[in-house]
């Protein structure tokens, strides 16, 4: 793609008016009858955004979504200058107008982004309250953590299933490399969670219970670099091809092998949702910040902690200083054990 130009901002020749100077191509296929120009918004045709790279966005038109032309194909698209400050992220249905033939070297225009049914967004720390968008309309995140190298991080999960319950996605949690440890202990902080747990390691992957899920949804993979999210979804979806790292013995950390998110379709033949689903890899990222989450956002996170909370006195912060909360009540009287007043530093972590 070294023809296309890598400034995000000049689309300027794609601009509303300009589908003229988009540039044409002889059709290689010249039997096949398709449209070049889309010059009218109402004739746009919607895709979805798989991929994101300096500005060139990749889409898929599903089977029939045309009726000018009913094939499933690839298009590279730019966005329409009117959207330049619009995030499109993958997991976005974008309409599509000019040249949607996907034939190579063509290029169509992104001229608007329909309704999302979710949003998923991180900021860069807590104190940060600008969000960044990471993926559109996804159905479920499933967390990849590893039992061993490197360590599991109980508040790097709990992070993640705040940003899934705030954006209104159903969390999952995969605990991989469960040959170099025993996943109970730390699972156990989740036990209270109604999040379905998925066991794996190399060789040994629960493929059959994980396509069940993903079928007929969206499943953003999200995860720290090195846990084996790679692995896992070169296992699900063979073509992906993503690039799989080393950790370092000594830190434990991967290195960043994946760097921008991608969606691919994984098979799911003979699962009862249907026989395929989305899945979205996610670059790992070190960190998750929560700056744009509410506190509410926050508490749909501890949802086992939920019912102890309504008892609280109004306008109660449920931090340790904070007079009479419920939650220091449920510690001292023993309906929260061990594991729940873990859940409860975790929880006051996150509201500061
Ligand atoms: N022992 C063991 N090693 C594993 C397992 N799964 C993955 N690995 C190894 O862990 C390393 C990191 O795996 P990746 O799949 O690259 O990890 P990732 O999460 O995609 O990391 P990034 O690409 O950096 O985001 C590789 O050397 C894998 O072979 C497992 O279940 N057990
Ligand atoms: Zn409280």
């Amino acid at each position: 793609m070294s023809w296309l130009p890598i400034d995000d901002d000049e689309d300027v020749p794609y601009g509303e008016y300009a589908d003229h100077q988009v540039r044409q191509r002889p059709n290689p296929k010249a039997n096949r009858p398709r449209t070049k120009r889309r010059p009218d918004h109402a004739n746009a045709v919607t895709g979805m955004v798989t991929a994101v790279d300096r500005g060139r966005y990749s889409a898929l038109i599903p089977e029939g979504a045309d009726a000018e032309d009913p094939t499933e194909r690839d298009i590279i698209a730019a966005r329409a200058r009117e959207l330049r400050r619009t995030p499109i992220v993958i997991g976005d249905r974008a309409q599509l107008v000019g040249d949607t033939s996907g034939d190579p070297g063509t290029l169509a225009r992104i001229v608007g982004i329909d309704e999302r049914r979710t949003l998923l967004r991180r900021s860069a720390d807590d104190s940060d309250t600008v969000e960044r968008v990471m993926v559109a309309n996804a159905d479920q995140m499933l967390i990849v953590v590893a039992a061993a190298n490197p360590e599991p991080r109980v508040r790097l999960v709990d992070r993640y299933l705040v940003a899934a319950y705030d954006a209104g996605i159903q969390p999952l949690l995969c605990i991989t490399k469960t040959d170099l440890a025993d996943p109970e202990p730390f699972l156990a902080h989740f036990a209270a969670l109604e999040v379905p747990v998925f066991r794996s390691a190399i060789g040994h992957e629960p493929l059959a219970e994980i396509r069940e899920v993903l079928a007929g949804r969206t499943t953003v993979f999200v995860g720290h670099s090195g846990v084996g999210k790679s692995t896992l979804i070169n296992s699900l979806v063979p073509d992906a091809a993503r690039a799989t790292g080393h950790v370092n013995e000594v830190t434990g950390r991967g290195r960043h092998t994946s760097s921008s998110s991608v969606a691919f379709r994984a098979a799911t033949p003979g699962c009862a949702n249907g026989d395929s689903g989305w899945v979205i890899d996610t670059p790992g990222v070190r960190s998750f910040g929560l700056g744009h989450v509410t506190t509410d956002g926050i508490l749909r996170g501890f949802t086992d902690l939920a019912a102890i909370i309504d008892g609280c006195p109004r306008g109660c912060t449920h931090q340790a200083d904070s007079p009479d909360c419920e939650l220091d009540a449920a510690i001292a009287d023993g309906r929260l054990d061990a594991m729940g007043a873990a859940r409860v530093e975790s929880l006051r972590r996150l509201l500061k």
